[in-house]
């Protein structure tokens, strides 16, 4: 488990947002990212989860080895806690749902449906489905919305579990996981500079005196 980032650029909606990041997360690393609103925290982890090409540079890992958990907790509505992690573990060709309902504190929910779970249940449910990946490299953009103080320390404990086995994850949180191993990188420096307007909608582009 290496991740390496080299000189990435990464777009949003057409408009480059971060440029000529580079930064390198080994096996049993945290690394949080930090910046204001609107940085581009997520494009970023978009990029790296292989669900958005780079503009420019490299991401070493292939998506493939990567468990991306987005704000949304893509759940099957109707289907129970149980049949959902089964669902996930056949896609990801692993078998151990118990333990990973156990870890995020699910079983007594195991055959309730998706869609009537509390806000925190369906978070704890959607961040499960990374123990049922079997990936090394967690992407986790804010992953502790919605969950209370208890559910927060329950993931961190999953998150320090992945890093002793030798997995690695690369998250924006603000809230803190108490994580000894992370690293922070701030994004504010790799801010892209304003789009420089294309000729098109300049009316004297190509115009000399
Ligand atoms: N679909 C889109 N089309 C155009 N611009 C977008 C789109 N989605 C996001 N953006 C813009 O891209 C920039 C980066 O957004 P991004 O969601 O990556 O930031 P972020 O650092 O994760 O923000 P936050 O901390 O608020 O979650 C923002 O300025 C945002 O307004």
């Amino acid at each position: 488990m290496d991740l390496t980032v080299t000189d990435l650029a990464c777009a949003r909606g057409g408009v480059t947002v971060l440029s000529r990041v580079s930064f390198r997360l080994g096996a049993g690393r945290a690394l949080i990212l930090r910046g204001p609103n609107g940085i581009g925290k997520t494009t970023l982890l978009r990029t790296v989860a292989g669900l958005q090409p780079p503009v420019a540079g490299m991401v070493s890992m292939s998506p493939e080895a990567v468990a991306y958990a987005a704000h949304a907790d893509g759940l099957k509505a109707t289907l129970t806690v149980a049949e959902n992690l089964s669902f996930w573990a056949a896609i990801y060709g692993t078998t151990d749902t118990a333990a990973a309902m156990a870890r995020m504190n699910l079983a007594a929910l195991a055959d309730r449906q998706a869609q009537n779970l509390s806000a925190g249940q369906k978070r704890r449910l959607g961040l499960a489905r990374l123990l049922v990946t079997g990936r090394p490299l967690w992407v986790l953009d804010e992953p502790t919305v919605s969950l209370d103080a208890a559910s927060v320390a329950l993931f961190g404990a999953a998150v320090r579990d992945h890093l002793a086995a030798g997995g690695a994850a690369l998250m924006a949180t603000h809230i803190d996981l108490g994580l000894d191993e992370a690293e922070v990188l701030d994004l504010s420096p790799f801010r892209a500079e304003a789009p420089v307007a294309q000729a098109e909608d300049d009316p004297f582009a190509g115009v000399t005196a």
